[in-house]
């Protein structure tokens, strides 16, 4: 039985905050999974996701079965695409877009996903995804052809947020965007976290062990990094358990 969610929750019961390494299949190469795994697993990292906002078919397989010869951490996908889904991970984040108006990112994918999740024990997470500007275009605006919500919208964002959860959905995900410059400011995450009963995952652009204790304490339950890691391992040598 997989439990991916009910472990979320009762970290956040026990105040504890999790991490989400995300590792993208195109930038990652199978070579260095090992090494880079290891590194994951003496660092306080919690869990492993797995996604890009676009990636070639098969890559995404592959390296999940990679991943898993090295770790016990539970390996999520984080899919741009249906075309991301394996069994061979533990479970899936199932996003709607919910800041943007597209249909096709609302509920388009998931009717696409669902021939492929019924022959799989993928645990399927509902989650909300709320793409926020930052200042510059984001991979997923652009594949998602959506405008992210303005930063300055607080109470917009946060009505946002709360209307998927009111919807059934059981985490909402803060999206800065990949390799955003400024990362979600804190009096966001606060706003939103204030109307929330769900775990609220922050992501995009967090570099610093100060970004992380911000977002921490602004009431992010998982915050999720990867360009980070990806341009200096180094930054695991600050996160050790
Ligand atoms: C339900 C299924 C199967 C798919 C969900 C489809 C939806 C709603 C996706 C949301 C929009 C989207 C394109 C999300 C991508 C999320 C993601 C993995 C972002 C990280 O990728 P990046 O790292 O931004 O990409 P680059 O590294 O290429 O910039
Ligand atoms: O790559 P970074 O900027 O850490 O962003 C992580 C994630 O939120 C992107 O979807
Ligand atoms: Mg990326």
């Amino acid at each position: 039985m997989k439990n991916i969610y009910q472990n979320i929750s009762a970290s956040i019961a026990k105040n504890e905050k999790l991490l989400a390494v995300l590792i993208d299949p195109d930038k990652m190469k199978l070579s260095n999974v090992s090494s880079f795994i290891s590194k994951v697993n003496q660092s306080i990292a919690t869990h492993i996701f797995v996604g890009g906002s676009e990636v070639n078919e098969g890559l995404t397989e592959a390296l999940v079965i990679e991943i898993k010869k090295h770790t016990l951490l539970p390996v999520v996908l984080f899919p741009g695409d249906v075309t991301q889904i394996t069994n061979k991970a533990d479970g899936i984040l199932f996003l709607s877009l919910i800041s943007g108006r597209n249909p096709e990112y609302l509920i388009g994918k998931h009717v696409e996903a669902v021939s492929k999740l019924k022959d799989s024990d993928l645990e399927v997470i509902s989650t909300g995804y709320i793409l926020i500007e930052n200042g510059k275009q984001t991979a997923v605006e652009r594949v998602s052809q959506t405008k992210p919500l303005e930063r300055d919208k607080i109470q917009h964002i946060a009505d946002t947020a709360k209307a998927g959860e009111l919807l059934g959905m059981k985490l909402m995900y803060l999206e800065a965007g990949s390799g955003a410059t400024h990362a979600i400011e804190p009096k966001i995450i606060s706003a939103v976290k204030k109307q929330l009963s769900i775990p609220l995952i922050v992501g995009g652009g967090i570099r610093t062990k100060t970004e992380i204790e911000l977002a921490y304490k602004a009431g992010a339950d998982v915050i999720v990094i990867g360009t980070a890691f990806e341009k200096d391992e180094a930054f695991f040598n600050h996160l050790q358990k």
